[in-house]
């Protein structure tokens, strides 16, 4: 069971956050972990699994500790975490958990972390302007989705924030709204193909095998 990260509470480090619903969770999430650590000069990332997330359907998502057991496979459990804090701290806005864990976490300087889809579309996302208010942001390039990212309402808005790829090791320590788009090699692959492929199963109902959520 992943508690909610303490490492970072009394020293200054820097957080790269990813949300996802890691359903399941894989390479690609790995990836840009791994990548983020690196460009952005991280101490961590946490791969912060969504209760669910507002814009997706229910149909086809496992249940949250299946989906969170499969990110915690791909973590190290030192430098890229898995943590179910958003579900404890029973939140599936964005806004709402980032400005929550600036609250907690008044050493760290956090990062939000997305692929390039996530840009595409962040305009939907609740409250998405004061999402820029709080917390630098890093986008990361993936197949099929960078051009309707940096053409995307959101990419168009935020133009004057916009730092290149190459002060990435600085964003964490900058005053938001910042924002990259990183330059780094691509993968393709996703929760949907692997779900396709029958490669995530689950069954059952999570309801009797979970303790309620802990704050
Ligand atoms: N291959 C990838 N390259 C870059 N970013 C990725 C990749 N896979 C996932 N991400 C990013 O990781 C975060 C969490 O993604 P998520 O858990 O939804 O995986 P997914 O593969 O996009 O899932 P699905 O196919 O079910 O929509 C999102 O910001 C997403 O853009
Ligand atoms: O807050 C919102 O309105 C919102 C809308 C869409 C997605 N998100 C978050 O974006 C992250 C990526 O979601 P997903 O399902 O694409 O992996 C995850 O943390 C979601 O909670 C958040």
């Amino acid at each position: 069971m992943s508690t909610i990260p303490t490492y970072g509470d009394k020293r200054r480090t820097r957080v790269g956050l990813l949300g996802g619903s890691f359903n399941p969770a894989h390479s690609g999430h790995l990836h840009i972990a791994q990548e983020a650590l690196r460009f952005l000069r991280l101490n961590q990332v946490w791969l912060m699994v969504s209760p669910g997330n507002p814009l997706k359907s229910k149909k086809n998502m496992a249940p949250f500790f299946q989906r969170l057991e499969s990110a915690e496979k791909i973590a190290d459990g030192k430098r890229i975490v898995a943590t179910d804090i958003e579900y404890r701290l029973r939140q599936r806005f964005t806004v709402k958990t980032i400005a929550e864990l600036i609250r907690r976490f008044p050493n760290v300087e956090f990062v939000w972390l997305m692929g390039a889809d996530g840009l595409a579309n962040f305009t939907r996302w609740k409250h998405w302007r004061k999402i820029v208010r709080l917390i630098p942001i890093a986008v990361f390039p993936r197949p099929e989705n960078v051009i309707p990212a940096l053409h995307s309402a959101a990419a168009s808005a935020l133009k004057k924030y916009y730092r290149p790829s190459r002060e990435a090791y600085i964003l964490a320590r900058q005053k938001p709204p910042a924002w990259t788009f990183l330059v780094s090699p691509q993968m393709k692959i996703s929760s949907t193909q692997i779900r396709e492929a029958g490669g995530f199963c689950f069954e059952g109902s999570e309801r009797k095998r979970i303790p309620p959520p802990r704050r």
